[in-house]
């Protein structure tokens, strides 16, 4: 199982590339896709989900490339848009009928699969309610139990966490894991901390290029010594901030923490920490954003 991305920009508007030549490879496992808005995550999901089509370059599932054989990848597939849309009046089972039925899947074999993949997300008490009744969270549980109907190879979630609590985040959390083995999974967000957790491989966009691929421990190692604590006045955060990449600012009594990511000590008396991924995002992204070429990608 392989998904190979291959020189892929697009362009949506003149002299404005929302992705710049990413390459990339990606075998069963997780990996998180990190950047933050505007970096061009969503545009590369919809690619991937063939849903839209790249300005130059290639993807091919398996060998073969998507463009030319949709039809291969879409079987296999299970994608949560970031815009999900419900239909309010119906209710989970009707609603999950519904899309099976435009997946093409076996209608007689369909009702016990939902059934277990309401048990799975927590959803079992609901079957009768409308969704237009639910909570945001129990709504993006809906928009993940879709992707599952079809016991997809291929998963593609944009934002999943946005509006879950922090249990339903923990509860989606270990789902991933589970679902990972045969299957390549793949999760756009710009919160760490959902890929922390569950993440085997890291993929950083910004600005529509891909500043690194590696693994999460990789990433950690590459930050370490590199992350600092101070304790400053109150008055002094705005050139703290002017000067420093700064992780995490906690009030005390005694003034600010600082959690600040530089190569060297950035004050007297800072203490060096153990990095988080979050730090180590932070890093990447001021090291390797000013490199940008913002430029048109170079095989054109
Ligand atoms: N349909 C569109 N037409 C024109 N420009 C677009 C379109 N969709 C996205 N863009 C632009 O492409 C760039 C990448 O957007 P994209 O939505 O892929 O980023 P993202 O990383 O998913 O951000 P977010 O986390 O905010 O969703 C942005 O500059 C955005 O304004």
């Amino acid at each position: 199982m392989l998904l190979e991305i291959q020189q892929v920009s697009k362009q949506y508007k003149k002299d404005s590339w929302a992705l710049q030549d990413i390459n990339l490879q990606l075998k069963p496992g997780i990996v998180g896709l990190l950047g933050p808005n505007g970096a061009g995550k969503s545009t590369l999901m919809r690619i991937l989900a063939t849903i839209s089509q790249p300005s130059n370059g290639t993807v091919s599932w398996n060998g073969e490339d998507i463009r030319k054989k949709p039809d291969e990848l879409r079987r296999t597939l299970g994608y949560l848009p970031q815009d999900f849309g419900v239909y309010p009046h119906l209710n989970p089972v009707e609603f999950l009928e519904y899309v099976a039925a435009l997946k093409g899947l076996d209608r007689s074999k369909i009702r016990p699969r939902i059934l277990e993949i309401l048990e799975l997300l927590n959803l079992h008490d609901t079957l009768k309610r409308p969704i237009g009744s639910f909570s945001g969270g129990m709504r993006q549980r809906i928009g993940i139990a879709q992707a599952l109907l079809n016991d997809p190879r291929l998963l593609i979630f944009d934002e999943p966490t946005v509006g879950l609590d922090p249990e339903e985040r923990v509860r989606f959390r270990s789902l991933l894991t589970d679902l990972s083995g045969e299957r390549v999974i793949i999760l756009s967000t710009h919160i760490v901390s959902d890929i922390e957790a569950t993440a085997d491989q890291v993929a950083i966009l910004s600005k529509g290029q891909l500043l690194t691929k590696s693994n999460p421990s990789q990433l950690l190692h590459n930050v370490k010594g590199k992350v600092w604590s101070v304790v400053i006045p109150d008055h002094d955060l705005q050139e703290a901030r002017a000067k420093w990449t700064i992780s995490a600012t906690i009030r005390r009594e005694d003034g600010l923490q600082l959690r600040i990511v530089s190569d060297q000590p950035p004050l007297p008396g800072c203490t060096p920490v153990s990095p988080s991924l979050e730090d180590a995002y932070l890093h990447i992204k001021t090291t390797q954003e000013g490199t940008l070429s913002g430029s048109i990608p170079h095989h054109i």
